[in-house]
């Protein structure tokens, strides 16, 4: 990139919209004699300057001088440059001070420099996050049947559950990915309902070029106008100049026979790539997902009607996010023969790249996306049956959290794969399979007096026979906050109350292996007991069930 540095300050002027940093400033500009565009000897212009104004339009635009003699005037002095646009552009400034949006920006914009001189972008990037959250918060919705009972079959390896009472089956993948946009994520949102604007006939998507029919000129100027204070550093006779250049085209988005942005391209149709010159949505109505359409209905046109297969721009460094977002990157890809010296370079700015598909149905991307959300979600369904909801169950506790009664089964348990010798996860009953809770409790107890007397015998035991004496380790209870040891734990098999369930138990030895693993790290000698000693459990419990103790 050029970063010639010029005599005025009038003369350092970049595209740049929303930076209003002195030094970024100072380092960036577009003035022709960085303006670096060679062009092409076959091009269409071959060089000589369109007829500009249109016929229609005598008078009111007067300047159609080449860039080199802009840069002239933009290197004199801060007052004549701007005398020189003033005589350029002069009717235009009249439409802004009439345009509110216009009023809004420069608000918003003052606000922005009081509150932060180097860049507004932090602002403006909490903005979108937080737009993009809050859409994204929506997306989070969870859908079932409306009525919560009729369930719906869970497809090819999917339970009956259609056929059980109570059982919700969320719905109809198609519903929930054409009808419910909360499910489709924003940018599908976005996408959709401005297309379902351009239905409606509310919203227009049209590229134009300086054709002198009087209501295209009245939208190209307006474009003008949003370019011109959206990227103020840049020189106001430029934009005019390249946007009513006839080998420029501009995609701009109007609404309601006014224009609320557009972008400026010139495609160079041997070389099969377009320029993006310009690019910008007013002030009040960025972030809605304009530009983002905006570039693919530019992208579907250039392809289909230019035989464009990339584009090439230099990105304002605070709107690089936005072209990655519209899959633009910084690597170029495109053989330098095929654009080097073609293009314009400009300081304050990034060269990026974007590839247009052949295929994509650009203006019609949420369907696609709609489509394949569909599919994968048809596949899961397949796979799983995350999509049936279970009623629950009735967990009626006593104070202690225990089951006042046994439950025999939790619906959906078995369906989501468990089997009974899953050990840790089951009732505890003996192999005797005795119904008499009493006699339950004994072997249980029996059972878990057991496996305590295996751990103690273990040589790992020795940091987990005791609670952690703070006076030792005076920041363990800040660390651990639910402490266990094999003390407190005999104590508690010893009551004989307290674990009615072998889950209890191994809750309680798996809680005090994590806590020393938590509090110690990896090479530590803690550490490395708890392991061991945990696998040594295992084994036991393992062991033990196999020989005569059994839970299911
Ligand atoms: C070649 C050049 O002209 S470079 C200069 C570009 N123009 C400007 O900087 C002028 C001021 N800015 C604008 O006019 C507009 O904000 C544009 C053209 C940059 C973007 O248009 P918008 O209508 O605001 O974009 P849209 O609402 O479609 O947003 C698309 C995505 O880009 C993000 N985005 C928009 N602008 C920016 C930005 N400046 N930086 C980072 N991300 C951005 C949005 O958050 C959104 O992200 P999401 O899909 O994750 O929610």
């Amino acid at each position: 990139m050029d970063s010639h540095s010029h005599g005025g300050a009038g003369a350092l002027r970049s595209r740049s919209s929303q930076s209003q940093s002195p030094s970024h400033s100072a380092s960036a500009s577009a003035t022709s004699s960085i303006h670096k565009r060679k062009l092409p000897p076959t091009s269409d212009d071959g060089g000589h300057v369109p007829p500009f104004p249109p016929s229609s339009f005598d008078g009111a635009l007067t300047s159609n001088d080449d860039l080199e003699s802009i840069s002239a005037r933009g290197n004199d002095s801060d007052s004549d440059d701007d005398s020189e646009e003033d005589a350029v552009v002069d009717d235009d400034e009249e439409e802004f001070d009439h345009d509110s949006s216009m009023r809004t920006f420069t608000a918003a914009r003052l606000d922005n420099s009081n509150n932060n001189n180097n860049s507004n972008s932090a602002p403006r990037n909490s903005k979108l996050k937080s737009e993009s959250n809050s859409n994204n918060n929506n997306s989070g919705v969870k859908i079932e049947n409306s009525d919560g009972s009729a369930a719906k079959d869970a497809g090819a390896g999917g339970a009956a559950g259609g056929s059980v009472p109570g059982i919700v089956v969320k719905e109809d993948a198609t519903m929930i990915f054409t009808d419910n946009l909360q499910t489709s994520g924003a940018y599908t949102a976005r996408e959709e309902s401005l297309k379902k604007e351009e239905e409606a006939g509310r919203l227009n998507f049209v590229c134009l070029s300086n054709d002198g029919v009087d209501d295209h000129m009245v939208w190209l100027i307006g474009l003008k106008n949003i370019f011109a204070r959206q990227l103020p550093n840049m020189p106001k006779e430029y934009i005019v100049r390249l946007v009513m250049d006839r080998s420029h085209k501009s995609v701009m988005v109007i609404r309601r026979n006014h224009v609320v942005g557009g972008i400026t391209y010139r495609p160079y149709v041997n070389q099969k790539f377009g320029e993006i010159a310009f690019c910008a949505i007013t002030a009040d109505e960025q972030v809605k997902g304009y530009g983002t359409r905006l570039m693919n209905h530019l992208k579907q046109f250039a392809r289909d009607e230019d035989g464009l297969t990339h584009f090439l721009t230099y990105a304002d460094n605070n709107a690089v996010g936005y072209f990655i977002k519209q899959g633009f990157t910084k690597e170029i890809h495109l053989d330098k023969d095929r654009w080097q010296g073609y293009i314009k370079d400009y300081d304050g700015g990034v060269l990026m790249e974007c590839k247009i598909d052949p295929k994509l149905p650009y203006t019609d991307l949420s369907t696609m996306i709609c489509r394949q959300r569909q599919a994968i979600d048809e596949k899961i369904r397949e796979l799983s049956n995350c999509h049936i909801v279970y009623p629950g169950i009735d967990f009626q506790k006593k104070e202690a959290g225990i089951p006042k009664k046994i439950i025999k089964d939790i619906p959906g348990l078995r369906e989501a794969g468990w089997t009974p010798d899953q050990w840790g996860h089951s009732r505890f009953r003996t192999s005797s399979a005795s119904t008499d809770s009493a006699a339950n409790q004994k072997h249980l107890t029996a059972f878990m007096r057991s496996l305590l007397k295996t751990m103690y015998d273990h040589g790992d035991t020795w940091p987990f026979k005791e609670p952690v004496d703070a006076r030792d380790v005076p920041d363990y209870y800040d660390i651990i906050k639910d402490p266990m040891d094999l003390k407190t734990m005999s104590k508690r098999v010893e009551s004989e109350q307290y674990y009615v369930t072998f889950e209890m138990f191994v809750a309680d030895v798996r809680r005090m292996f994590s806590n020393a693993r938590t509090y110690n790290s990896p090479e530590t000698i803690y550490y490395k007991c708890s392991t061991r000693l945990e696998s040594h459990f295992q084994s036991k419990v393992t062991g033990g069930l196999q020989s005569g103790t059994k839970i299911q």
